[in-house]
């Protein structure tokens, strides 16, 4: 039985997608009365379209979950400690669906997912992939990162379905950093696109900020090849052309000078952490800088173009 914390948009999606594999899941959500109301109407609020198939069971009871030997973790990032320091639960593997850096302790999901939960195996699931996507069965593939490569083989084979592909790596970090790394060049390309600056600002955004991400991961002990797959180039490429990613629509919001949204947009919080993260590696992370200044309100888009610009001329 497999079971997921955190009854949001991917939670709720990845569910869904194991619920009509054939598995039996226990969907958890913080809210009582939300989880209720799910039992009788068999839908959530994140993702209102989508109909929760019978073989979910929707819960505020995390005892619920004792059962369930794979537990997906699919909360925001900056919550998972704060949640797994709460639970009272000892799965075999637990896998967090999270993409981010914790801001306080800037270690990685699976790094703060052992911290809480010693006696699991960690693994950690990434790729491009929205929420809608999932739930209504079309075609996704993700990278599964597990250092301890027999668990992976077991995940993998117990978490791919006919419509979501796993592929599996021992780089946890890679794959990791791939995930959270591109939300943070996202939320610049939508900056590029909502002030006018066109689709070859993006292009060179996207490249310049790959660059940046296969700078700081090696450093941090990821394989490049892994920021090359679906955890980091592909993401990459979803995220960044897409008005249905929320970091780039954070970024548009920004560039256009409209109001910011308030859904969940874990880039603006990655950025802080990888400029703390490039600070000590001594890496350079330009694209970085300016989205954190853009987030934080000290810098404007011509600042921040008039920064990037201004730089230095470079090899490639
Ligand atoms: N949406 C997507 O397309 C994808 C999302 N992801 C990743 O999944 C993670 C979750 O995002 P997503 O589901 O989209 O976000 P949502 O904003 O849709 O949902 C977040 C959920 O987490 C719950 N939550 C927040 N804090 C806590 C807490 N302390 N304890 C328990 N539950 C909590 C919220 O509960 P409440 O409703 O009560 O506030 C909410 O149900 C993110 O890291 C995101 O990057 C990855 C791939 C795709
Ligand atoms: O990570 C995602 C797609 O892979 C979802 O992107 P957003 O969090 O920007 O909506």
């Amino acid at each position: 039985m497999i079971g997921v914390l955190g009854a949001g948009a991917f939670g709720t999606a990845l569910a869904v997608c194991f619920a009509k594999a054939g598995h039996s899941v226990v969907l958890w959500g913080r809210d009582v009365a939300t989880m209720a109301r799910a039992h009788d109407i068999r839908r959530l609020p994140r993702l209102p379209d989508v109909m929760l198939p019978a073989s979910i069971m929707p819960t505020a009871d995390v005892g619920d979950l004792t059962r369930c030997d794979v537990l997906i973790l699919a909360v925001p990032m900056q919550q998972l400690n704060t949640l797994l320091s709460s639970l009272p639960l000892h799965p075999r593997c637990a896998v967090a669906a999270c993409k981010g850096v914790d801001l306080s302790t800037l270690r990685g999901p699976t790094e703060v997912v052992a911290g809480a939960l010693p006696d699991s195996i960690p693994a950690i699931i990434s790729g491009p992939s929205f929420a809608a996507d999932i739930a209504r069965g079309l075609p996704t593939a993700l990278s599964l990162g597990c250092a301890d490569d027999a668990a992976g083989q077991h995940l993998q084979s117990a978490l791919s379905t006919p419509t979501l592909r796993l592929y599996r790596t021992t780089d946890v970090v890679g794959v990791e950093l791939g995930g959270a790394l591109k939300n943070v060049i996202a939320i610049a390309c939508g900056a590029a696109i909502g002030a006018g600056l066109g689709e070859s600002a993006r292009a060179a955004l996207m490249t310049r900020g790959m660059a940046e991400m296969l700078r700081l991961a090696p450093a941090l002990g990821a394989r490049p090849e892994t920021l090359m797959g679906l955890s980091g180039l592909g993401d990459l490429a979803l995220t960044c052309a897409s008005t249905q990613s929320r970091n780039f629509a954070l970024g548009l919001a920004i560039g256009g000078n409209t109001p910011r949204p308030t859904a969940t947009t874990e880039g603006a919080a990655t950025a802080e952490a990888a400029l703390r993260l490039a600070a000590r590696h001594g890496v350079e992370m330009p694209i970085t800088e300016v989205v954190a200044a853009l987030v934080g309100g000290q810098a404007s888009v011509e600042d921040a173009v008039r920064h990037l610009l201004d730089r230095d001329l470079t090899e490639e």
